[in-house]
């Protein structure tokens, strides 16, 4: 059962969205993924949003581009936390990050940065981790990793300047 669906609006947007992908694969955790469109396929996005629930799905990330309204409609239609990913466009993304995250009063969708899938996935992780002690530990390993290679680049750096 996949707890997390992937969505996007086109498939030239999974060059952006396969970052979600493979931080879910790293994470082991089971996930869907489909282009759905709010504009060009609506019955389909309505169908999806509403199954979503009872199909086990958590947590969905959507990502699209320009006029990008299919995060919020998304949202609009399960009461599933919604987070969007903005993709680059023809206006670098601007358009598809104001048309994600300016969402009235009622109807959230948690927005992470332009081009920023791998985010997404690491606060859908977050979100089910309330409730999942596995994935709560991958998460902190996740964060160790991380502040090993900061630590390790600090020692590079100084490496660096003292030869200099
Ligand atoms: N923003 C949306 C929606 C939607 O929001 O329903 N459907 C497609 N798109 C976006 O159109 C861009 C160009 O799509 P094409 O490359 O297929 O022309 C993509 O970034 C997609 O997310």
């Amino acid at each position: 059962m996949a707890s997390v669906a992937i969505i996007m609006g086109s498939i030239s947007d999974y060059e952006t969205m396969k970052g979600a992908e493979q931080v879910l694969k790293e994470f082991e955790v089971d996930y869907e993924i489909d282009v759905v469109s709010a504009h060009r396929t609506p019955d389909k996005m309505f169908e999806f949003a509403k199954g979503a629930k009872d199909r086990g799905v958590k947590v969905i990330i959507a990502g699209a581009g320009g006029a990008a309204h299919l995060p919020g409609m998304v949202a609009s239609l399960t009461t599933l936390p919604v987070i969007g990913v903005p993709v680059v466009s023809k206006l670098q993304g601007l358009d598809s990050l104001l048309s994600i995250v300016q969402m009235p009063k009622g109807v959230p969708v948690a927005t992470v940065a332009v081009g920023g899938a791998e985010n997404a996935a690491l606060l859908a992780l977050r979100m089910l981790s309330i409730s999942d002690e596995k994935i709560a530990q991958k998460l902190s390993k996740y964060k160790e990793g991380m502040e090993k290679e900061v630590n390790a680049m600090s020692l590079k750096l100084k490496e660096v300047c003292e030869n200099e």
